[in-house]
């Protein structure tokens, strides 16, 4: 069995991008995805010398004297005509600042009558009060963004502001979902008793989903050597990654590891020293990266969090040390024994600052799954704990 360090290093190490693939999208199609290039402003941010305030613009030279209003100036209506000694313009927020003027009074601490404005109250302006010099934020040519930068709501503000309508960003993965289990039916589908809901096909696509990746669903496959040969057979030469769940393990009816290799795959690495998820399968066939989940629900889900959404992200742009899911110390609500020589993976919610299992410890059981916001993560023969002690916590994704 491989440590999971290890084991997730060999994934990043199979993450290839697409060479030279780029989409341009609308701005807000971007959110969540990475620039497939550098990106530069295309105007400067303020293009002129604009008022913060709702005031009166001056020259600061002529502060405390009484001054003749010449005019008005309000966002996207500019007062362009200089201003004298002595005169003063009516501004807005976000107006342009008239030339000759280099400050603004704020209009609580002005007395107007008809066209005289006298100063009654506050500090004496100084040049560049309340004012947001031109360029002040970007100008135009400066780089604004590296590639592989994520693209977030305050960046695509960014960039809209910087003249940019639509965005270069990376493909988003590809990711073929398989189920496999003769036992399995379609949600919502009548069981009998020997049948139930994959569960792990919606839940995994919702998480996929959630991580920007564009899901290949193929459905359920019965647990049969040739069909499930001919799904990743199909799956791999579709996506990026082939993502399968269910007969990764030992059993007689656990037919994933020999299909991959009559699929023609080169099996990376099998088994991994983690609970829950331990016979995790990874291979690769014609440039997809295969991900052999097992079959029970929080197994699926937490090498999911930990193998496949990194992965997701890596194709994606991210880097390594980016892509895998980080921990936080927090301390525990409860006392919790040894740990045995894998890493474990315990399920969690966080109350009051504190964080607490939700039982049972059953990598079946789908409520404590549901319950959990958060996976207490616990090394290999990590000694016992009291309540208080640390320990790391990986957060919701
Ligand atoms: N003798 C051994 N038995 C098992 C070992 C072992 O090392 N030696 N490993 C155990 C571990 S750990 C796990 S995890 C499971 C994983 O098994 P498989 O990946 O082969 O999964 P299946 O046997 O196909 O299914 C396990 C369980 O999950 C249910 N399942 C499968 N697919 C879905 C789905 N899409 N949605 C919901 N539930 C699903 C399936 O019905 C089974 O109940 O093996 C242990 N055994
Ligand atoms: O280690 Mo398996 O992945 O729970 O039950």
């Amino acid at each position: 069995m491989l440590p999971l360090a290890e084991a997730q290093a060999r994934v990043a190490a199979l993450a290839r991008r697409r060479a030279g693939q780029i989409d341009t999208v609308p701005l807000v199609d971007a959110l969540g995805r990475r620039l497939a290039t550098p990106l530069h402003a295309r105007r400067t941010q303020p293009a002129r010398h604009l008022s913060a305030m709702d005031g009166y613009a001056l020259a600061a030279a002529d502060a405390g004297q009484v001054l003749r209003l010449v005019g008005e100036s309000a966002a996207g209506r500019a007062h362009l005509a200089p201003i004298g000694t002595g005169e003063t313009v009516r501004i807005f927020t976000g107006a342009a600042l008239p030339p000759g003027a280099d400050c603004v009074l704020i209009q609580e601490n002005v007395a107007r009558d008809g066209d005289r404005i006298t100063q009654v109250a506050g500090d004496t302006p100084r040049p560049g009060r309340h004012v947001r010099p031109e360029g002040s934020d970007f100008r135009e040519g400066d780089r604004l963004a590296d590639a592989a930068t994520l693209v977030t709501p305050r960046l695509i503000a960014l960039l809209a502001a910087a003249g940019h309508a639509e965005l270069p960003v990376l493909p988003r993965p590809r990711v073929a979902l398989l189920s496999t289990g003769d036992e399995l039916v379609a949600p919502g589908a009548p069981t009998t008793p020997d049948q139930l809901p994959s569960s792990n096909a919606p839940m995994l696509a919702a998480m996929l989903s959630a991580a920007g990746a564009d899901i290949l669903d193929l459905g359920i496959v019965p647990d049969d050597p040739d069909a499930i040969t001919a799904a990743i057979a199909a799956g791999t030469a579709a996506a990026d990654i082939l993502v399968t769940t269910g007969g990764a393990s030992v059993g007689d009816h656990d037919l994933v590891r020999p299909a991959m290799v009559a699929a023609g795959a080169r099996i990376d690495f099998w088994r991994v020293a983690m609970r829950p998820g331990k016979p995790l399968i990874v291979g690769e066939r014609g440039g997809c990266v295969i991900l052999g989940l097992p079959g029970n629900p929080v197994s699926a889900y937490v090498t999911a969090r930990l193998f496949v959404l990194p992965l997701v992200a890596m194709l994606g742009g991210a880097d390594a040390a980016d892509a895998f899911p980080q921990t936080r110390a927090l301390p525990l609500g409860t006392a919790l024994g040894a740990n045995d020589g894998r890493t474990d993976h315990l399920r969690a919610r966080l109350v009051d600052g504190a964080v607490l299992p939700v039982g049972p410890n059953d990598s079946a059981a789908l409520k404590g799954l549901a319950a959990a916001d958060a996976l207490i993560v616990r090394a290999p023969h990590a000694p016992a704990l009291v309540a208080g002690d640390l320990v790391d916590v990986i957060l919701p994704a």
